[in-house]
């Protein structure tokens, strides 16, 4: 007989909120102990993280690093690798563990969660920020937005949204009969992968499914798994049952393969690049036949996020677009797939946008994140090093472009890429298509009367169709902009950069090559892995199984 608390009540949860970010401002006492954090970090050297399978942590001698992208000399961890036959027992020890976990009352599933943000939010926010920090090459407020608040709010709301689910019952009932729906969780195990960009996406890509009482695998990604390991041994703290979860970092082709062609794969949450995504997905069809059910394939992946300046901005209005733009392109090395990559702005405003955008560009500082002065940091690792200053090596070679800030590169020490950005004539030029996943932004120039068509020109540019701003002045422009954008974005920003989505807020994804727009951070994404069970209970029987209309 299953040991769950009995349903003798319908809880309520506590009210949820954002997690209240933190300034860090200089002599704050955040700021103290996070520079505490940091410096206890970098003194305790590289760190051993296991595998973790049925609550064994298991140190399997394949190892690989994680390095520190300010300091490439500095080893973050070594991570143990788990194989195919180590995926294999975290499939059977997950597929096990789900009984229960599924049939625990739904307040102590979400008490899980809901303990585990607030342990975050108080006893181990700087440790994880720290390693968000020297791991991922994050900034104090990039490592806040992320490893901390938005961490925190996925968990918490997420709770809030299930409950929401859980909630919505058939509306009528006929005479005699009471209908119900459950919400049970899909048969077999999900696949969580999660990329290096979010510790807050690392912990969000297990958490979702499991609250709504499926079995994970998760497999982080080699560049975020110190973090990621942090976060998951939070979520054990929380009361998180063996073989929920397990931890399985190692080579994604090889757990990947296991997994996918396993018979009991039930979904996918995938982050990462579209590239992946897609292979992942002919993976899945290739061994249909081999699954229980159609497993669930949820994908956020890559992005080529633009803002375009209307005609009718004022002086101001072209200032604050450039500031915005700033952000959108350069915080955490433009490593967001949010990121702005591709700016539009009408010939009219175009000295006064380019005259804004370098004046604030001179004032970027770059440097190791442990030195907070720094707006810019390092780029996550040596291939995407090599693969940015290769666009930047195309732009100055290109004659359609002119790289008017930055295009300087170096990695002596860590991985430093300047924050550039780049003039082309040609509105189809490499940087304008490509996502690049790092500090540069091309800007095109087009005449004021053909605002229609630039609009047009954006959603024709490139896959992707995951976030974009419009600056503009008038309520007029705004609405005609916004209309003409509509599929050009799944997160549309106006005024306001194509960045920074809050769970609670701004739920986050896009379609096209960005992915299926589940939308982390709301109920869409949750409802994704569940399988509805309809419910029919009448109270009074028949006596006759003739219907009026038999009677002649
Ligand atoms: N839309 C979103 O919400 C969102 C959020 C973050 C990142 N991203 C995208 O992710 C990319 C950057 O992150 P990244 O560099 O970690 O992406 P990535 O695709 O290189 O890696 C993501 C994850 O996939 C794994 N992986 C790599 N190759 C694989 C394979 N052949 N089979 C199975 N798994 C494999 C990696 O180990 C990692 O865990 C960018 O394209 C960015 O746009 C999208
Ligand atoms: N949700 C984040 C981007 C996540 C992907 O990298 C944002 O809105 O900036």
């Amino acid at each position: 007989m299953n040991s769950a608390t009995p349903s003798l009540a319908h809880f309520k949860l506590p009210v949820i909120e954002n997690e209240p970010m933190k300034a860090y401002a200089k002599g704050s006492e955040e700021r103290a102990k996070l520079k505490q954090a940091l410096d206890d970090m970098i003194a305790q050297g590289t760190q051993e993280v296991p595998v973790v399978i049925n609550g064994e942590r298991i140190y399997t001698g394949s190892t690989e690093k994680q390095l520190n992208p300010s300091n490439h000399k500095s080893v973050v961890c070594n991570y143990h690798q788990a194989d195919g036959a180590l995926t294999e027992k975290a499939i059977q020890g997950a597929v096990a563990a789900q009984a229960q976990w599924e049939a625990l009352p739904f307040n102590d599933r979400v008490a899980v969660f809901l303990k585990a943000a607030d342990l975050l939010s108080q006893k181990y926010r700087y440790k994880v920020m720290a390693a968000t920090m020297l791991g991922q090459g994050k900034n104090i407020w990039q490592a806040e937005i992320d490893a901390a608040a938005e961490l925190c709010d996925f968990w918490r709301f997420n709770c809030k949204y299930a409950e929401e689910i859980y909630h919505q019952q058939p509306p009528k009932n006929a005479p005699g009969n009471w209908n119900r729906v459950e919400y049970r969780a899909l048969e077999g195990f999900i696949l969580g992968i999660s990329p290096f960009n979010f510790t807050a996406i690392g912990g969000n890509i297990p958490s979702a499914p499991a609250l709504m009482g499926n079995v994970v695998l998760w497999k982080p990604s080699p560049s975020a798994v110190y973090s990621n390991y942090l976060v998951y041994e939070i979520l054990v703290e929380a009361g998180l049952p063996d073989g929920v979860i397990q931890f399985i970092p190692g080579p994604a082709e090889e757990i990947c393969s296991v997994a996918v062609n396993h018979r009991k794969f039930a979904g996918l949450h995938f982050t990462g690049s579209t590239r992946v995504f897609k292979k992942l997905w002919t993976d899945v069809g290739a061994n249909m036949d081999k699954y229980v059910s159609y497993p669930r394939l949820v994908g956020e992946t890559g992005g080529k996020n633009y803002h375009i300046l209307h005609p009718d901005l004022d002086k101001a209005g072209v200032h604050h677009a450039a500031l915005q733009t700033i952000r959108a392109a350069f915080e955490f090395q433009g490593q967001k797939c949010s990121a702005c990559s591709r700016c539009y702005v009408p010939k009219s405003l175009y000295n006064d946008f380019k005259a804004s955008i370098l004046a604030e560009h001179a004032k970027i500082s770059q440097g190791a994140v442990q030195e907070f002065q720094h707006f810019s940091g390092p780029v996550i690792n040596k291939f995407a090093f090599d693969k940015i200053k290769g666009y930047i090596d195309y732009a100055h070679a290109s004659p359609d472009c002119e790289v008017i800030a930055g295009g300087k590169y170096d990695e002596s020490v860590g991985y430093f890429i300047q924050p550039t950005i780049i003039h082309s004539k040609d509105n189809f030029t490499k940087t304008m298509v490509e996502e690049i996943f790092g500090p540069v932004v091309t800007m095109v120039v087009y005449d004021d009367d053909k605002f229609d068509e630039t609009c047009k020109l954006i959603g024709d540019t490139t896959e992707y169709a995951l976030t974009g701003a419009l600056f503009a002045r008038s309520r007029e422009s705004i609405v005609h902009g916004s209309n003409l954008l509509r599929q050009t974005s799944g997160n549309f920003y106006i005024n306001d950069k194509c960045t920074g989505a809050v769970v609670g807020q701004q739920p986050f994804g896009g379609a096209r090559g960005s992915g299926t727009n589940d939308k982390a951070g709301s109920w869409t994404l949750l409802v994704r892995f569940i399988s509805m069970r309809l419910i029919k209970e009448n109270f009074v029987p028949i006596s006759d199984y003739h219907y009026p209309s038999n009677v002649v």
